[in-house]
């Protein structure tokens, strides 16, 4: 569809993504896991092509608004339609979508959690865990099976840092470390994605605790 319609119709659905959007930050920074303006979060708006509503660059992640959102390409650069051209959309957006496109995801969480920052800078080759019944909740056995969480280098330089994400990426692990930087974590939609964000920062704890 093409048009006013087709307009009024996705100004809707990126209203909503930025209400989402918001509404988690918000939760994120209140457990302090988005402290400052640290992490940001997306949607997978369009697949093909590949198109995200991800959050702004350099706001409080506890007080974002449902207008704090910007529709970035595969390269995470703003689209050039959109209701505010002069929001800057997130530093990470890039590796936003580059997460989204190796994952099949439909919504991508990046939060500046500790355990994730401990666990990397522990286990810098991958951090591996076993015999826990919370790793039911990223999809794997409470038993006798060994996951291990990828950790990649920090760079400023998105490509780079995606790159070696495709490097690691386990279709079975929905989650990433960043050493010296953070996490990523992703699921079919916004709810999964928070669901395996708090369930991997839970069995990075649990491994930097019992190291
Ligand atoms: C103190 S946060 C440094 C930048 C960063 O790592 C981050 O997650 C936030 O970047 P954004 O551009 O999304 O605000
Ligand atoms: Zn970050």
């Amino acid at each position: 569809m093409t048009g006013p319609d087709y307009r009024v119709e996705a100004r809707g659905v990126l209203e909503a993504a930025g209400k989402a959007l918001a509404a988690e930050s918000a939760r994120f920074a209140g457990i302090g896991w988005m402290r400052g303006t640290s992490g940001n979060l997306s949607i997978v708006l369009n697949r093909n092509p590949l198109r995200l509503a991800v959050t702004v660059s350099g706001l409080d992640k506890g007080e974002l608004t449902s207008a704090d959102v910007v529709v970035v390409d595969e390269y995470g650069r703003a689209v050039e339609e959109q209701p505010r051209p002069d929001l800057i959309p997130s530093a990470e957006a890039e590796l936003h979508a580059r997460v989204a496109s190796l994952s099949g995801a439909g919504a991508v969480v990046h939060v500046h959690a500790l355990q994730a920052v401990l666990a990397g800078h522990w286990w810098p080759d991958g951090i591996e865990l076993r015999d826990l019944e919370m790793l039911k909740g990223i999809g794997r056995l409470a038993h006798d099976e060994t996951v291990a969480i990828p950790v990649v280098p920090n760079s400023q330089d998105m490509k780079v840092l995606g790159d070696d994400v495709a490097k690691v990426f386990d279709p079975g692990v929905p989650a990433v470390v960043v050493a010296r930087h953070g996490m990523y974590a992703w699921g079919r939609d916004l709810l999964q994605a928070r669901h395996h964000t708090e369930i991997v920062e839970f069995l990075l704890q649990f491994k930097v605790e019992t190291r």
